[in-house]
């Protein structure tokens, strides 16, 4: 089974929570990106969905494939949203946004009465950080502000490189315009340390963290799907 067929597992697993009718977040990333496929399938035969996506690059693959879409405003409630995630630990903390959406994942997934992580089983860790934690940041004092998380990771007791995203042309830029930050820590034994100090930091826009926010993640593998649930112990 290849990375493709294991993102394709998880995703039609996470397709049996979606009920007709249901306010859907849609998620971003290639696993995300075959759950648009596969919902756009039901769709061509007459399933119903309110879809808000959660990056231009999703709102651009639901338009082509038929999936009707709306705008977190018109639909400010949402029912689930599916999406994928960098890294999952045993308590479904997650670390969003190497696809560079996390503020809009971060905004719908909370106004989601559920969410649902679809990945392949590469992304559960037993500890957060080995992906590069990506901290979307304001363009304006971008230095200051990369210093001051510098000095938050100092305080925490955390090493390693914060580097800015880049493009080919130039830096990386958000659907919202800021840039991000890609901090390599290695290991985040307190997210929600971290969490807690990036949010203090001004120009500190959002973090990839995702805490107490998923409500159950399906974790696919070449011998099937399986679900871990937020409660679990
Ligand atoms: O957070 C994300 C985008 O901002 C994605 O969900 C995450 O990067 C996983 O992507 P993929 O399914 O391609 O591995």
């Amino acid at each position: 089974m290849d990375a493709r067929q294991l993102k394709i597992q998880a995703a039609k697993a996470a397709l049996d929570h979606v009920e007709d009718g249901m306010r859907l977040g849609i998620g971003t990333g290639s696993t995300a990106d075959e759950f648009v496929r596969l919902l756009a399938e039901k769709v061509a035969d007459g399933f119903k969905v309110h879809g808000v996506p959660t990056s231009e690059r999703t709102a651009r693959l639901c338009v082509e494939l038929g999936v009707p879409l709306y705008s977190l405003d018109d639909m400010p409630e949402l029912d689930l949203t599916i999406d994928g995630a960098d890294e999952i630990d045993g308590a479904l903390t997650l670390v969003k946004g190497g696809g560079g959406a996390l503020l809009r994942e971060k905004i719908v997934a909370s106004a989601s009465a559920r969410m649902i992580v679809i990945a392949d089983e590469s992304k559960l860790v037993d500890t957060l950080g080995q992906f590069p934690l990506p901290i979307e940041v304001a363009k304006f004092g971008m230095v200051a502000t990369h210093y001051a998380v510098e000095r938050l990771a100092s305080r925490l007791g955390l090493s390693g490189t914060i580097e800015q995203r880049a493009d080919k042309d130039g830096p990386y830029l958000t659907d919202g315009d800021h840039f991000i930050l890609d901090a390599s820590f290695g290991r985040i034994p307190d997210a929600e340390a971290i969490a807690n100090g990036l949010a203090a930091i001004p120009g500190v826009v959002e973090h990839g963290l995702f805490l107490n926010m998923a409500s159950a993640a399906i974790i696919a593998s070449p011998g099937g799907a399986r679900t871990l649930l937020a409660t679990d112990p």
